[in-house]
Parts: C-alpha cells; sequence; structure tokens
C-alpha cells in the first residue's frame, strides 16, 4: 500500500438490497404460513416484477411507507384460482413461480418480456413434467407458460442445471409444499452458490433441508413457518464500486456484506485480490484498496460468479497483461449472450479480444471513446461505466436506465463516490 493509499478517505458505497435474497424471501414469505416482515428489501424493476405476481397469485405485501420493510401475508401453502403472471425480464420470477404455481391448485399462465421469453426454460418444464405437473409451453418450448395444477406429490428428480441454477432453485423452494417433498440431484450444476442460498433461505423459513452424502438433497413436506430477515447488499452490485476502488487506486467500504454472507458473488473480492487490490473482510462490511495498477496475467474460472465476469473483463484492459476468465457459457444466456455483448463493446473501444464457447482473454490497452450497447442489460451498463471512470475516457452508453432491473440508483450512487472522475452526463 502506498502513502496516498493510507491518506486516501475510506468511502462507504451504499449498496441497495440483494435482488436474489429479495425475491427468495419474497417467495417463501407467500408460501409460509403466517406474516413475515422482510427487511430492508431492493426496490428495483426485478423485486417490483416478482412482488407484482405474488400479488396476483393473491398473496398480500404491505409496503412500509418508505418501503424501509415489506410485511407478506403467506398463503399458507402454492396458490390456488386462476391468474395471469407477467415476469417482466425477471429470470428469478421464470423459473421459481412456476414450481410454486404447481404446488397449488389451479390453472396459472406465465408471460415476461422478449428478452427474458428468449431465456430457456425447457429444463424447467421437463422437470415438473416428471413430477406429474401439466405445463403448455410457448412456441420456443419456454414464455408464454400455462402451468395446470392439482396438487403435486413429489418425488425422486434430476435437474439439468447445466444451463442455469435458477430450476433447481425453483423447484427446491416448491418442494416442501409437495405431499411427499422432493429428493433432487442437479446434473452439470452452474453458479452453484445460488443453490447454497436457496437452502440458506429455506431452513431461514423452517423447512426440514438435508444433503445427502451423493450430493442429493432431501427436502421434507411441511411447508413454511414465517420469519423476519434482513436482506443483505447486493454482492453483484457491489463488485462495480469494488473495482471501481481497484482501478482508480481508491478505498471502498461495503457495510453489511462481510464473513457471514450468504451471497457467492462476494467472492469477486478474491479476483479482485488476485488483480493486486487489497481486501479486508470483517463480520459485517468488505473494504477494497485500490493502489498499484491492475495486476494481469492470470486465467481465472468465474462460472460459480458469472455476474460479476463482466465486472472483471470490463476493466481488464486497464491491467498489466492479458486476462483469461472461463466457465462462463452459461453467461450466453442471460439478459444478453454476455460473451459476445463484452467482446463486442472492447472491441468498439479498441481493446483487443479474443473468444470462445466459454470463455474471454482481454488484452491491455488503452480504451478510446466510443458509444456503449448495453443490449438492455444492467450489467453491461454498469461494468462499462466503471471502465470509463478508471480510464478517464467518455463511454457513452446507449441505455443508461437499463440499470433499473437491480440498481435504478447505480450512475447517482457511482458520481457521488467518484465526483473528480469525468463528468457523469459525458459517460451517459
Ligand atoms: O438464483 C439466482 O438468484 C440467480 C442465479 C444466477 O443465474 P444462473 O443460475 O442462471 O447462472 C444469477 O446469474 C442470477 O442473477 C441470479
Ligand atoms: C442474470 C441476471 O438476472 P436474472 O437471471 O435473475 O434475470 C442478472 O441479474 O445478472
Amino acid at each position: 500500500m502506498t502513502a496516498t493509499d493510507v491518506s486516501a478517505p475510506a468511502t462507504q458505497a451504499r449498496i441497495p438490497g440483494s435482488k436474489s435474497l429479495t425475491n427468495r424471501a419474497l417467495l417463501l414469505a407467500a408460501a409460509a404460513d403466517g406474516v413475515s416482515t422482510v427487511w430492508a428489501p431492493l426496490l428495483s424493476d426485478d423485486t417490483r416484477a416478482f412482488r407484482a405476481a405474488l400479488t396476483s397469485f393473491g398473496v398480500a405485501v404491505r409496503s412500509s411507507p418508505t418501503s424501509e420493510f415489506w410485511e407478506v401475508t403467506g398463503l399458507g401453502g402454492g396458490p390456488v384460482g386462476q391468474a395471469r403472471l407477467w415476469c417482466a425480464d425477471a429470470g428469478t420470477a421464470a423459473r421459481f413461480l412456476p414450481p410454486f404455481a404447481a404446488a397449488g391448485r389451479g390453472a396459472f399462465l406465465f408471460d415476461g418480456s422478449s428478452q427474458l421469453r428468449a431465456r430457456p426454460l425447457w429444463p424447467l418444464v421437463e422437470a415438473l413434467r416428471r413430477l406429474g405437473a401439466q405445463v403448455e409451453t410457448g412456441p420456443g418450448g419456454g414464455l408464454p407458460l400455462l402451468v395446470i395444477a392439482s396438487d403435486l406429490p413429489g418425488g425422486d428428480l434430476t435437474v439439468d442445471s447445466s444451463l442455469s441454477s435458477q430450476y433447481l432453485s425453483g423447484l427446491l423452494m416448491a418442494a416442501p409444499l409437495m405431499r411427499y417433498g422432493l429428493l433432487a440431484r442437479a446434473e452439470a450444476l452452474v453458479s452453484s452458490p445460488y443453490v447454497d442460498m436457496t437452502l440458506a433461505l429455506m431452513r431461514r423459513f423452517g423447512a426440514g433441508v438435508a444433503r445427502a452424502a451423493d450430493g442429493a438433497v432431501r427436502i421434507e413436506p411441511g411447508g413454511y413457518a414465517p420469519t423476519d430477515l434482513v436482506i443483505e447488499p447486493d454482492a453483484s452490485t457491489a463488485s462495480y464500486f469494488f473495482a471501481a476502488a481497484a482501478v482508480t487506486g481508491r478505498t471502498i467500504t461495503v457495510p453489511g456484506l462481510g464473513t457471514g454472507s450468504l451471497q457467492g458473488d462476494l467472492r469477486f473480492t478474491d479476483v479482485l485480490e488476485k488483480a493486486g487490490a487489497q481486501v479486508t473482510m470483517t463480520e459485517s462490511a468488505t473494504t477494497v484498496r485500490g493502489g498499484g495498477g491492475l495486476r494481469g496475467g492470470f486465467d481465472i474460472d468465474m462460472g460459480d460468479i458469472s455476474d460479476t465476469f463482466m465486472t472483471l473483463a470490463a476493466i481488464a484492459p486497464l491491467a498489466d497483461a492479458p486476462i483469461t476468465i472461463h466457465g462462463i457459457g452459461h453467461a450466453r444466456l442471460k439478459e444478453s449472450d454476455r460473451i459476445t455483448a463484452v467482446a463486442a463493446n472492447l472491441r468498439a473501444c479498441g481493446i483487443r479480444v479474443a473468444e470462445g464457447a466459454d470463455w474471454i482473454t482481454v488484452h491491455p490497452g488503452r480504451p478510446a471513446p466510443a458509444r456503449i450497447t448495453c443490449y438492455r442489460d444492467h450489467r453491461i451498463a454498469m461494468s462499462f461505466s466503471v471502465l470509463a471512470l478508471g480510464s478517464g475516457v467518455p463511454l457513452e452508453l446507449d441505455d443508461p436506465g437499463c440499470v433499473s432491473k437491480t440498481f435504478p440508483g447505480f450512475h447517482a450512487e457511482l458520481h457521488r463516490l467518484f465526483p473528480d472522475t469525468p463528468d457523469r452526463e459525458e459517460r451517459q
């Protein structure tokens, strides 16, 4: 650490709640038998869509006046009746809500934006059918999806999890509502920390969860008990602020994200450490100190934490040697084909990039001013904002507002923490 770093004021980033924790907590509270309170929920497009869909199922969600908590009156089981559910752009809604519906009784029609319709659902559809649910898909094999439910017996299931972990998470969360529970195995699981998060939250809501020696998970029937829960700040969102510290030589602390975090994406700080940043983690906060430039010359598997691969890829031109990221093939199936999108935008900045089915290599270089195509992907917008900050080069985002999927206040917070860098308007 240099003398300059020591004198730099530690600055606290205000990171909103985790999308993944908020939507899981909403679902489990909706299934529970009683009233749960979700403190510090994320207020963004994805959580509003999830909440609105639950309301369509007949779940009452009451906000405190400033939304510092949401009070959810659970159904004490799966939904009953008929409903149309709009999932907007939210992968979590399209993958978590159909299994919940299938564990109820009635007819439920799910749809979403054209972006969400393009994302695969077939492993979930197949799994639900094998459990005995009646599911009809749209022409592409996914949304719009009709679930005709009449209580699921449950049973023994292997879930193809090579494209996404969300199918398994959705099935696991519905399992305590099935008559005999579920014995579930994942095949070729990607993003495994999200399944750990699912099981941890299910336990918080009183579910009987046991892991077998062969990696299978046994979920007991019996439903959920209501609980009160505080949502952690979002670790994927925090990655942009940690990366910003690394590339500007500044210090950023995120309170509320520490050693006990349930979010795998906090491991992005290990990646920054590998790239030369200093990381300090306590039970209640994480601090990243930049300084000394970004170190490259490594090849890293980010398959478990793929939402943060773009954060690294976008700042990689500022490193002193090439950086290769692998294990991220499933990132092609998200809001955009993220490998192609990142590569195209880096090339638009004049940076040398090579890519394959599940990897990308980014070479060092000074970015040229460019217009960044966001593909309505919040993470493209946030990642390239950090590259603009670190390089001091104006990068214009074609759709700065797409950050509202997970952090509507992103640009304002980045500007608050880094006011001395190129003007925000120039970069958007
Ligand atoms: O379960 C979740 O909350 C999520 C799982 C991950 O998806 P995949 O399992 O499709 O990688 C992640 O990318 C997404 O943002 C949130
Ligand atoms: C992939 C993402 O979202 P989801 O799958 O929940 O739509 C994301 O937030 O990066």
